[in-house]
């Protein structure tokens, strides 16, 4: 055997539990080592001659659990329905159990909460019970019918036509060089929209690099990373529609396309709203309000950006800025219209 122990990822979870919990027959196609364990490292099967045995896995809530949880509810002749509610106006009875098919998904992950408060509106003056199965909703591993007798229901119905995920969060990321003005034109937008009345969080660039990114400096590893790091930040705080704001110089194309994508991943398609504040370095040298150009000019600071560091301009923006033509409130109005727009 390869290895003793092996970590499943949250798909090789899923399938190991529709085996463990017989929605399939096939044993699962999980590493080959003697013992798995999930993502937090608790043993959810070992393996020996006679065969892969199952644990308990905490990820998933067994179908004998549920049964036995709608047996002491007092549900006599439970009935289950999967997936998005009806939008056909099908008659819904007062109890019922929703399968929510989330093989794949994170335990935390916005596609399986959005799932969930779609059910919300049905709850008044109804028992709903909310029950996440290590299915996948658009090619079922086992019929709906099947799956929801084993978790002691008839079947209502179903509807599993992917929804493209927006959560309603929103990140926006500023770049530019030393001097162009973002945390200027940040500071400014995070105003406007307090006063909108708008929960904002400001991933501020010195309190990142005080505490997030606390020893890292300027090579193109270290910069990476805490971009990376304010990118993947930022999602959680956009996964459940929460609003971000950040402001570094994210000098490099392919990083800032990493923040994109761990934030599309978490709040859907058009959450990332990046801001090239593109004042051009001439101007940003002349203001020098840190005299960190002065420095760098004179060889005092190694590798900066503009001077002796690339700032690779961006092609994607949403929005770009030269503040040579707009002052702060203008810039920020403008990223706020988009805001609002969008
Ligand atoms: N070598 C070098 N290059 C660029 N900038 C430098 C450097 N050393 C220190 N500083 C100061 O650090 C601020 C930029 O930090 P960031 O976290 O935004 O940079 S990065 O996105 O990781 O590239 C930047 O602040 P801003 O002027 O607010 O952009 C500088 O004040
Ligand atoms: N239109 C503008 N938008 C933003 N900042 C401006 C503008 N015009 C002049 N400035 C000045 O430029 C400087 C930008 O500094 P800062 O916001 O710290 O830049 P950065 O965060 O990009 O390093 C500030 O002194 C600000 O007053």
């Amino acid at each position: 055997m390869a290895q003793t122990r092996a970590r499943l990822t949250d798909t090789e979870l899923a399938a190991l539990a529709r085996y463990g919990f017989d929605l399939v027959a096939d044993e699962p196609a999980v590493p080959p080592a003697a013992e798995l364990e999930d993502a937090e490292g608790v043993l959810v099967a070992t393996r020996d001659d006679a065969g892969l045995t199952v644990r308990e896995i905490p990820r998933w809530r067994s179908p004998s659990a549920v049964r036995a949880e709608l047996a002491q509810r007092g549900w006599s002749a439970p009935r289950a329905w999967v997936g998005a509610p009806p939008a056909d106006g099908t008659e819904l009875p007062g109890q019922l159990l929703v399968l929510l098919p989330a093989a794949g998904t994170s335990p935390d992950s916005a596609a399986l909460s959005l799932g969930a408060a779609a059910w919300a509106g049905w709850a008044e003056g109804r028992e709903l019970v909310v029950i996440p199965v290590p299915l996948t909703a658009t090619a079922p591993e086992a019929g709906w019918a099947e799956v929801a007798a084993a978790y002691g229901a008839e079947l209502l119905g179903s509807r599993t036509d992917p929804a493209p995920l927006r959560t309603g969060g929103r990140v926006v990321m500023f770049t530019g060089l030393s001097g162009a003005g973002k945390s200027t034109i940040a500071g400014r937008l995070v105003e406007l929209l307090l006063e909108a009345g708008r929960t904002v969080t400001l991933l501020d660039g010195d309190e990142v690099r005080t505490h997030l990114s606390a020893g890292l400096g300027f090579s193109q590893a270290d910069r990476d990373t805490n971009v990376r790091r304010i990118g993947w930040v930022a999602a959680q705080i956009a996964k459940h529609g929460g609003l971000a704001v950040c402001a570094p110089i994210a000098p490099y194309a392919a990083t800032r396309a990493d923040a994109r994508r761990l934030v599309e991943e978490q709040a859907g398609p058009g959450s990332f709203v990046l801001v090239h504040v593109a004042t051009p370095l001439a101007e940003c040298e002349a203001r020098d309000r840190k005299g960190l150009y002065a420095k760098a000019r004179r060889g005092e600071i190694a590798a900066f950006t503009g001077i002796s560091d690339p700032y690779e301009e961006p092609t994607d923006a949403e929005l770009t800025i030269d503040t040579r033509d707009l002052s702060p409130e203008e810039s920020a109005r403008q990223v706020l219209a988009h805001l609002i727009g969008g």
